[in-house]
């Protein structure tokens, strides 16, 4: 078909928030999939995904970070219940008309105005 989601991986170069967007939305299009792609639909995907995503560390006990312990088809299985995640977010944002990549920028900052830097370790990033 030659369009452009054909290519799965982009090389070394930043993928954009907008560039997702654009290629879901060009997905949902011409499958004529926007009628069921409204907001409640892609939360329910959303958070179906997010349970995928969560059976592939279920019963597994802590894991240590870059999962040096992991095959090469776990990391790719979770490389793509991930994926699904985000890209159900990016869709769900899409519909409701947000600018997720501008309203994440905007919770960080407030994050840290929150949460002023200090010298005491949080208790949730002592055991890293
Ligand atoms: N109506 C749909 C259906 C799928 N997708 C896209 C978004 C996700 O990236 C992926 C989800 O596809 P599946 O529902 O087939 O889920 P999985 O890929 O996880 O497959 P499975 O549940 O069989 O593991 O496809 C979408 O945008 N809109």
């Amino acid at each position: 078909m030659g369009s452009s989601y054909e290519f799965s991986r982009n090389g070394n170069k930043d993928v954009s928030l907008q560039e997702l967007r654009d290629r879901l939305a060009e997905f949902a299009q011409v499958r004529g999939w926007d009628q069921y792609h409204s907001p409640r639909n892609l939360l329910l995907a959303l958070v179906g995904e997010v349970g995928e995503l969560s059976e592939i560390f279920q019963w597994k006990g802590e894991v240590a970070r870059g999962l040096p312990d992991w095959s090469s088809d776990d990391k790719e299985h979770l490389e793509e219940e991930i994926s699904d995640v985000l890209l159900y977010l990016i869709q769900l944002a899409d519909v409701c008309g947000l600018d997720l990549g501008q309203a994440a920028l905007s919770k960080i900052v407030k994050n840290a105005r929150k949460y002023p830097v200090t010298n005491q370790t949080p208790a949730a990033a002592s055991t890293n």
